[in-house]
């Protein structure tokens, strides 16, 4: 009661009296009920003989308070619910407590619990005594008395363990691992520590209670000074630490305490007895035993802990009922081409001609003797079209002495077509590389028999060749991720894109990868034509897939543009970050085809000649063609341009700056080399398929496979005869500066809000170019594109003129700034 008052008057400053008052009462009527009930358990026998006696001053009552407290305990607990009438005097003691705003109780926690038992508990009683004493009250006695003629005694035991199981269940959310953990919490506690000292007494118990507190800062203690020597240890007086638990019991405890202290600190005291060594830290010690006596237990999380989202239990359905999705379903019974339709030309081991290479090595000897370079080895390795001689120079000679001599010795062996590598990169080594007199043709069907080929575990493997030691040579055109080729007339390049674009035919269904084919000689290509309805892809509304006209190459190009932009789209809404991701989990029916969603197969952009599109039309190409290749790796489109001429004008900065994988044939000079691979070298190459493979970090030498025209025709053939998808894949749309398309009336609704600045900019430069508006005012191609449109409805520009920029019929701002009155006034 004081403290209550206390309480009370130390909030009083921020509680007001009404509020003082009313839980004042409600706790004291909380006392008084629980006294009463009491009270009235005690003596109710007694004092229920008495009831009605209320009025008549000579009857006496053994209540605690009286005949009210007994007519209380007679109302609540005989005629209503036995003993859970002290969970509604616990209920006021709540109710005080919140009205002085202490939290000490969770209030719908609190009311929740009690109403369970306030309900449960008079059933309980009621069933148990069978309506005999007071424990269940009459509410408890008649309840359980209905429920048992409607169900049975078996029947209303299984309502009331089933409630009360399902009440602890619910209120306290066990489930069986939390259970297991409370479980092994128990197991943990520090009274099972000490398991073997639990007394019996409650006395006992409140001493061991007092030994927890005094082990712990024992403990502290023997952590804090690792350094202490036995004279410390001796400080340690165990007696003098328990002397506050000294009970009448002690003789029996301090056996038992003694023992669980000699278990802790043994081996701080063993150490001791050699002073000089540093101490051990002892925290190990008990640390050590105290895991002897307890099970250390362990819990692992597995899948069916974690709540599984209803999308993700949707997708599991789904697959458990169809299984993943298969996207070759649709082409299932295409049949991939097989090794044999590729032609064999015959023995492709390598021989070896002991005088050709005793007269190559004498003659590199002399020589680099006429530049005093010695040499203390010379090793060679044949490859199908060069053989590699490795010298090592004597010691004493630096390689980076020879380095300055490269192009010495370079120019006396340049009329043997020789390359060298001076120092050859992660060797201490120089490569002379020289032409062999009889070449060994590497063929296509040996290069995609090869295992390394077959078992090439990439998303888009192309095999290129054989390297200079004969090795089959497979790179992944994903990670590339876009290819530019270079090489002078009639040096391998287009025998170079067939190998590629066979090998993608080799590995790849249909279903996975779309080709963009783009061929303004207009016969290096057509031979996939007939491949239009399985690997092709083209604009919708034009008949030949082959893009031959340079241009349909910007629409097609800036409907790729189109294409990357729906399908970034697809991977954001569906948080995939590459198409692979996305496909995955399109194929684990993740992804709801009604949302857009669909399998996405992977897009090579082939780009046959690129300095005559470059020619023609200029930066209208080079922008997408740029964009594309900065973005489209992620979401599966890959470019692979090839160039005869690698001049700068064609192969710029930009380009070359989003095409690291680049691939050099021969070309007619050291400066076109350097275009293409940023180093000397193409120049050197002799032809025939013979290139250089650069993957933005190292310069590879191949020998690139050979695929006749028949060949192609026969793979070509083979798979346009089988069944193919109705149409070639469709790009999207795209409805930009087309030389045919006619742009309408201009609508000021409709007017982009960068239209004015765009005007602006056109008439201050005097340039009608979509390009030009996309750079400065950093848009993409399309709205750039829109906007050209606005300008040539509203009269600002002409209309579409091929390659070329737009006239502006404009001359100057001020005559623009009354057009735009003008409009405004429409
Ligand atoms: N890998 C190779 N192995 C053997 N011979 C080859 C190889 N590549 C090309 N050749 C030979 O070189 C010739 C020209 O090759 P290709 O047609 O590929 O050259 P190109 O660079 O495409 O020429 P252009 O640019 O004029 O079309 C082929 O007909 C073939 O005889």
């Amino acid at each position: 009661m004081n403290n209550e008052q206390n309480t009370t008057q130390n909030s009083s400053k921020i509680i007001s009296k009404p509020r003082i008052i009313s839980g004042v009462t409600l706790i004291i009527l909380s006392i008084v009920l629980t006294l009463s009930f009491v009270s009235y358990l005690m003596n109710w026998k007694a004092d229920q003989s008495q009831a009605g006696t209320m009025a008549d001053k000579t009857v006496e009552s053994s209540n605690l308070f009286g005949k009210i407290g007994d007519w209380l305990g007679n109302l609540f607990i005989f005629e209503s619910i036995g003993v859970a009438a002290f969970v509604v005097a616990f209920l006021f003691f709540v109710f005080g407590t919140l009205v002085f705003k202490k939290n000490y109780f969770k209030p719908w926690k609190t009311i929740s619990h009690s109403l369970f038992f306030i309900c449960w508990t008079p059933i309980f009683f009621g069933a148990v005594t069978n309506g005999e004493g007071v424990l269940g009250g009459v509410y408890g006695y008649q309840i359980m008395d209905y429920l048992k003629s409607y169900i049975g005694s078996v029947g209303l035991w299984m309502v009331l363990l089933v409630s009360f199981a399902l009440y602890f269940v619910l209120e306290f959310n066990l489930r069986p691992s939390s259970i297991k953990n409370k479980l092994n919490d128990i197991n943990d506690n520090t009274f099972g520590k000490l398991k073997g000292l639990m007394p019996n007494s409650e006395e006992e118990f409140d001493a061991d209670e007092e030994l927890e507190k005094e082990i712990v800062p024992e403990k502290l203690v023997v952590k804090e000074t690792p350094a202490k020597t036995e004279n410390d240890f001796s400080n340690i007086k165990v007696t003098q630490e328990f002397e506050p638990i000294k009970t009448p019991n002690q003789t029996s405890f301090k056996e038992e305490i003694i023992e669980p202290i000699k278990e802790i600190i043994p081996e701080p005291i063993v150490l001791s007895s050699t002073p000089s060594e540093p101490q051990k830290p002892m925290v190990q010690t008990p640390v050590a035993k105290v895991e002897d006596d307890f099970a250390f237990n362990v819990e692992i999380k597995k899948d069916e802990d974690f709540p599984v989202t209803s999308e993700q239990q949707k997708s599991d359905d789904l697959v458990s009922k169809h299984g993943l999705y298969d996207h070759k379903l649709d082409l299932a019974k295409f049949q991939m081409p097989s090794v044999e339709l590729l032609k064999d030309y015959g023995n492709e081991e390598i021989t070896i001609n002991k005088d050709e290479l005793e007269e190559n090595k004498n003659r590199i000897v002399g020589l680099l003797k006429t530049f005093n370079v010695g040499i203390s080895e010379i090793k060679a390795t044949i490859g199908p079209t060069v053989t590699l001689y490795e010298i090592v120079p004597e010691a004493g000679i630096r390689v980076s002495a020879i380095k300055k001599l490269q192009d010495d010795i370079a120019l006396n062996l340049s009329a043997l077509g020789i390359r060298i590598i001076a120092p050859m990169p992660g060797k201490g080594t120089i490569g002379i590389e020289v032409p062999r007199k009889n070449p060994t043709m590497v063929s296509m069907r040996s290069v995609v028999a090869s295992p390394k080929f077959q078992s090439a575990d990439m998303d888009l493997p192309i095999v290129f060749g054989r390297t200079i030691s004969n090795e089959v040579f497979v790179a992944d055109l994903a990670k590339m991720p876009h290819l530019l080729m270079a090489g002078a007339t009639g040096q391998g390049k287009s025998v170079g894109i067939n190998a590629i674009l066979t090998s993608l035919i080799y590995k790849k269904h249909p279903s996975e990868l779309k080709f963009v084919m783009v061929d303004p000689k207009k016969v290096e290509l057509s031979l996939y034509s007939k491949i239009e309805r399985h690997y092709l892809a083209k604009l919708p509304d034009t008949e030949d897939a082959i893009i031959t006209d340079n241009a349909k190459v910007i629409n097609t190009l800036n409907s790729l543009c189109i294409e990357m932009d729906q399908r970034y789209d697809l991977l954001k809404n569906a948080f995939c970050k590459n198409i692979k991701e996305y496909n995955a989990k399109f194929a684990q029916r993740k992804l709801n085809p009604e949302n857009g969603h669909r399998y996405l197969p992977y897009i090579v952009l082939v780009v046959d000649e690129f300095a005559d599109l470059i020619m023609t039309a200029g930066k209208e190409v080079e922008h997408p063609i740029a964009r594309l290749a900065q973005l489209a790796r992620a979401i599966g489109i890959h470019l692979i341009v090839a160039t005869q001429r690698p001049s700068v004008n064609v192969i710029t900065g930009m380009i070359k700056a989003n095409f690291p994988a680049r691939i050099a044939f021969r070309v007619i000079s050291g400066v076109d080399s350097k275009t293409i691979l940023d180093s000397p070298g193409a120049e050197q190459l002799v032809g025939r398929g013979d290139m250089l493979y650069f993957n933005g970090n190292d310069l590879t030498r191949l020998q690139c496979a050979f695929v006749d025209t028949p060949e192609v025709e026969r793979i070509a053939e083979f798979v346009g005869e089988q069944k193919g998808y109705p149409d070639a894949y469709l790009l999207p749309e795209y409805s930009g500066d087309e030389g045919s398309s006619t742009v309408g009336a201009f609508d000021p609704n409709e007017k982009d809000q960068l239209f004015e600045d765009a005007a602006r900019i056109v008439i201050s430069t005097q340039q009608g170019s979509t390009s030009m508006l996309q750079r400065q005012l950093k848009l993409g191609y399309n709205r750039a594109g829109r906007i050209m449109d606005q300008l040539e409805a509203a009269g600002v520009v002409g209309g579409f003129n091929g390659a070329k920029a737009r006239e502006v019929l404009i001359s100057d701002l001020g005559s623009l700034e009354r057009l735009f009155d003008e409009l405004k006034g429409r």
